[in-house]
């Protein structure tokens, strides 16, 4: 990465811009993806067996010529381009994790809980994170961990209408009420969740997909979200970034806090808690 792209990398975070651009980029992949959305768009099986649409190959291919736009050389590891052409070996001091279309076996049954994905990691940890929500065109965003997350609602989604939505409000997690509630993927059976919002101190749980879940919790209207199956870091990494910026945590199984540019950029199991 040139030095240029890692001093405006580290100036953009500070002042916040960072994630106003991100946020922009992602909100403009939900423009392009929402018409392949409910309309019998044709599904591909991937050789790990996952479902992709020309809806994550198209968004992919926006959001990574945005980001070369705006910050030259840095590395970009992207779930299509992996998929593609496999894993870089190893990960560099900056780089973006991009997921264009989280939840994607919801997205082709049609459910709202799908999300693009935008994390960027500085070491090991995400530094900032944008998560959209295309359906209910929401955004969650945030490049300062100690400065706080935020979401807003874009507005209308015709091209050019980008601002047209609501100004960015504050989020933060809730403290634990007696009756925790849980968030688990659609992947679990009603036996394993119910044992795993148990495990962590909660007596009711929902079923959603994608990385919704952290900002569900982030938000303040759910608790945790155990997972014990395998995950790719780019399915985490923004939602962490939101999460934790709204005052939250996402453990490993070590009980520290998961961490980013592992072999294979792959995560184990690990929960992400609120307040
Ligand atoms: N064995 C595995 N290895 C890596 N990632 C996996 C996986 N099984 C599921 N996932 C990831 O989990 C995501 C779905 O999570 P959830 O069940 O919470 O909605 C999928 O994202 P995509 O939809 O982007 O492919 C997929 O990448
Ligand atoms: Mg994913």
């Amino acid at each position: 990465m040139t030095t240029s792209s890692s001093t405006a990398l580290a100036r953009d975070l500070k002042s916040g811009a960072l994630s106003l651009a991100i946020a922009e980029i992602a909100e403009e992949a939900a423009r392009l993806i929402l018409p392949y959305w409910r309309a019998g768009t044709a599904v591909e099986t991937k050789s790990d067996d996952s479902p992709v649409t020309q809806a994550d190959r198209a968004a992919e291919a926006l959001i990574l010529e945005r980001l070369a736009a705006l910050y030259p050389g840095v590395q970009t590891v992207a779930e299509e381009a992996v998929s593609a052409n496999g894993a870089p070996a190893s990960a560099e001091d900056w780089f973006w994790l991009i997921d264009p279309l989280d939840g994607t076996r919801g997205f082709v049954r049609g459910g709202e809980a799908f999300t693009v994905n935008i994390a960027l990691i500085h070491g090991d940890h995400p530094v900032a994170g944008v998560v959209t929500a295309p359906a209910t065109a929401t955004t969650w965003r945030t490049d300062k961990p100690e400065g706080g997350a935020f979401r807003r609602q874009f507005g209308a989604l015709q091209a050019g209408e980008a601002h047209a939505g609501e100004d960015w409000r504050p989020i933060r997690v809730r403290d634990r009420p007696q009756e925790g509630m849980a968030l688990l993927s659609h992947s679990v059976t009603d036996e394993e969740a119910t044992r795993l919002a148990a495990r962590h101190g909660c007596s009711r749980w929902q079923g959603t997909d994608s990385s919704l879940k952290f900002c569900l919790i982030a938000e303040g209207r759910f608790d945790a979200y155990p997972r014990t199956g395998p995950t790719s870091e780019w399915d985490t990494a923004a939602g962490q970034a939101v999460l934790e910026a709204a005052g939250g945590r996402v453990l490993a199984d070590d009980g520290q806090r998961l961490s980013y540019g592992k072999a294979k950029f792959l995560n184990g199991a690990f929960v992400a808690m609120g307040g």
